[in-house]
């Protein structure tokens, strides 16, 4: 299992220094949740402060929008060093454009689900994505419960992926940690974002040793 900690747990007043930190500790790529107080009722961070951080790893960035309108956007993303860019499917923007925008910059792109979207919502977008990222809680904050009954819609997403013989691949998001993460890897996730799990963690790089495992 590849882990991406959540910098949404981070100390934000040194994000350069906790993103080496987690690059030390072992983790796969770097998860920041972009969020713009109207798609999701909180706010964090935009491209401007990525660039600030993105020399603290060589790692991949995997940017989480949780916008309105992605599309707008991307380029500054991009420019900013963004490696993945996800986006949701219930944002306004065109989802077809959006994955063009994303792929004509070189990035690898994936598209999210929230709790409430089902899995047959992606179908028609699987053969054009790197990812698909499945929320295992409603988007917005850290800290929440894990959402065991998003599994069956891994498995279905998972199945159609494996039916097409796409190499696409799938990510939950939210309340992953020790006591959840064998059912998650049991459904087929490839990546695990864990944000509290790993930054509340007494020993940071064990916590992910331990996720990775599975
Ligand atoms: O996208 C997110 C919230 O919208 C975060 O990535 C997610 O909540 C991670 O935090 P935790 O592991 O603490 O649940
Ligand atoms: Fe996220």
């Amino acid at each position: 299992m590849l882990i991406a900690p959540s910098l949404l747990s981070c100390d934000f007043s040194k994000m350069g220094e906790e993103i080496a930190r987690m690059d030390k500790a072992g983790a796969d790529w770097m998860h920041l949740d972009v969020m713009d107080g109207h798609f999701v009722p909180n706010l964090t961070f935009g491209a401007p402060i990525m660039k600030w951080v993105r020399p603290f790893s060589d790692k991949p960035f995997d940017v989480h929008l949780m916008i309105s309108d992605p599309l707008r956007y991307i380029d500054d993303f991009a420019d900013a060093g963004a490696d993945i860019i996800t986006f949701h499917i219930e944002s306004d923007s065109d989802i077809d454009k959006t994955i063009d925008k994303i792929k004509s910059r070189g990035i690898k792109a994936g598209l999210v689900l929230k709790p409430k979207t089902p899995a047959e919502a992606v179908f028609p977008y699987l053969d054009r994505l790197d990812l698909v990222l499945v929320m295992t809680v409603e988007p917005g904050f850290g800290g929440q419960s894990f959402m065991a009954d998003m599994m069956p819609k891994v498995e279905a997403i998972k199945a159609e992926i494996n039916r097409r013989g796409l190499n696409v691949l799938i990510e939950a998001d939210g309340g992953i940690g020790d006591a959840t993460i064998a059912e998650v890897a049991r459904a087929g996730v490839d990546v695990s974002v864990a944000g509290t799990a790993v930054f509340k963690a007494e020993n940071p790089s064990q916590a992910i040793k331990r996720l990775a495992a599975y």
